[in-house]
């Protein structure tokens, strides 16, 4: 799905991730974690094909990202959702509005995709809420408008940045639950993250891969997780 081989990518001179190797095979859960500041955002940026490497490749569904057009690239994104680590909404648009935002934007939002909007409003538990306003939710509810708004296109992978920022430890259960649930219907799942204890309480729902960047680099985490 996604693969990068010896990529590197540095915003000014200095690299700041390098010799980064990794595959995410279809279907597979991973976590990447590491201090602030590390570059788990920069990698995700670079699992989009937000950032292009500086060295090395990453390749989007088979196809090498530095040679991507743009629509190469757009295309590729719909298969891509991607929880960002600050969720924007449009302010003046309801709950519900602003899920079903790509699908607006891409032209599909057909009676059959309305009906599915509903159903994904539901399993995120914001039905209540679908009429609010962004401002009007609280930390918890916008990020599971954010997790519906990525999944709203039917990607085949998902990456969450920091998905249970500003949450409570239930809230966070809730969320990865959600994850888990996405990956159990054969998503890819990639969710960058602080928090030790949500990889570990992840360990009893699903068979997770974690890694660890460190000065530039990405491990395979130990035990010690
Ligand atoms: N657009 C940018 N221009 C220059 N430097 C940047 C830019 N974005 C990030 N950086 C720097 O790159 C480094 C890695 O940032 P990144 O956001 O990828 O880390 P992170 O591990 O996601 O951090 P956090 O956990 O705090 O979100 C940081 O030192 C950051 O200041």
């Amino acid at each position: 799905m996604i693969e990068l081989e010896d990529a590197a990518y540095g915003y000014g001179t200095e690299p700041l991730l390098s010799e980064i190797g990794l595959r995410l095979a279809p279907g597979s859960f991973h976590f990447l974690t590491g201090p602030s500041g590390a570059g788990k955002t920069t990698f995700l940026r670079l699992c989009y094909a937000d950032l292009l490497p500086t060295g090395g490749s990453v390749r989007l569904f088979e196809q090498e990202a530095k040679a991507m057009s743009r629509d190469d690239i757009a295309k590729a994104r719909q298969r891509i959702g991607v929880v960002h680590q600050d969720c924007q909404f449009l302010d003046h648009l309801p709950v519900a509005e602003n899920i079903a935002l790509p699908l607006t934007v891409s032209g599909r939002k057909t009676g059959q995709e309305a009906a599915n909007l509903e159903e994904l409003i539901g399993w995120v538990g914001l039905r209540a809420r679908a009429d609010a306003l962004p401002p009007e939710l609280s930390g918890g509810e916008r990020q599971r408008a954010a997790l519906a708004r990525a999944v709203i296109m039917d990607p085949d992978v998902i990456l969450a940045d920091e998905p249970t920022g500003n949450v409570d430890w239930e809230m966070s259960l809730r969320l990865l639950t959600l994850l888990v649930e996405l990956n159990k219907m054969g998503k890819t799942v990639l969710i960058a993250t602080h928090d030790l204890a949500l990889i570990r309480a992840a360990k009893a729902q699903v068979s997770a891969r974690v890694l660890r960047i460190g000065g530039g680099r990405i491990h395979l985490a130990g035990a010690d997780l």
